[in-house]
């Protein structure tokens, strides 16, 4: 049976912060809003854009702006890719899984068109049998259901699949879907966000630890 690997997308595939850092302080900028901090848009990033932009209003005092989530995703659609990339190696990394045979998916919170959109403009998107976003399904990471759609999805079985992300919302839904889990040291989460899953310190670090997490 085929092995497949389902990444989460930012932090782990793509270094995408600078241009969400860039998006939400245009943001902020047309509200008279002070921006923020790259460091501080990082403690945003992890559960989708409604929920980095209640952060974002939160961190000024405010109330969640209805009008914020359009406006954002309009901005980072047309500028998801001006600054972002695959994190150095990762590429060297896809092309030596798929020559090993393994089937790849995204399983991310951002929204399914700024994905798609993203792994496009960085011509990535043949790469994937199939991205599950942020609003693809009606739930979303942490909620195991995302992972295991996303995997059917890509034609691939629990127990042949491992899941690979930086924060600690991929570590809980690849856990609780049934998945041995992969963390990204290079990512933005927290070091404890791990939580006892292997650590992959480098993406170069990842196949062996991917193979190891099917063997034992
Ligand atoms: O959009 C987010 O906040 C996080 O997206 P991710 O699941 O790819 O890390």
């Amino acid at each position: 049976m085929q092995r497949t690997v389902i990444f989460d997308l930012d932090g782990t595939l793509v270094d995408s912060r600078p241009d969400i850092h860039a998006a939400l302080n245009r943001l902020m900028a047309a509200r008279h809003l002070a921006p923020f901090t790259l460091e501080e848009v990082t403690r945003f990033i992890g559960d989708g854009v409604p929920v980095l932009l209640q952060r974002a209003f939160a961190a000024r005092g405010l109330p969640a702006d209805p009008t914020a989530l359009p406006a954002f995703l309009a901005d980072y659609e047309a500028n998801a890719a001006v600054h972002t990339r695959l994190f150095e190696g990762m590429e060297a990394v896809l092309d030596g899984l798929a020559a090993e045979g393994w089937a790849m998916a995204v399983c991310t919170n951002k929204p399914e068109k700024a994905a798609r959109l993203l792994l496009a403009a960085l011509g990535l998107e043949g790469r994937f049998a199939a991205l599950g976003g942020g609003d693809s399904f009606p739930v979303r990471k942490p909620d195991p259901a995302h992972v295991l759609a996303t995997l059917k999805a890509a034609g691939g079985a629990p127990e042949m699949a491992v899941m690979v992300g930086d924060h600690h919302n991929d570590i809980a839904a690849g856990r609780a879907a049934g998945l041995p889990a992969v963390y990204c040291g290079w990512g933005y989460g927290l070091p404890e966000m791990a939580d006892g899953a292997p650590v992959a310190a480098t993406p170069g670090a990842l196949p062996a630890l991917l193979r190891q997490a099917l063997a034992a």
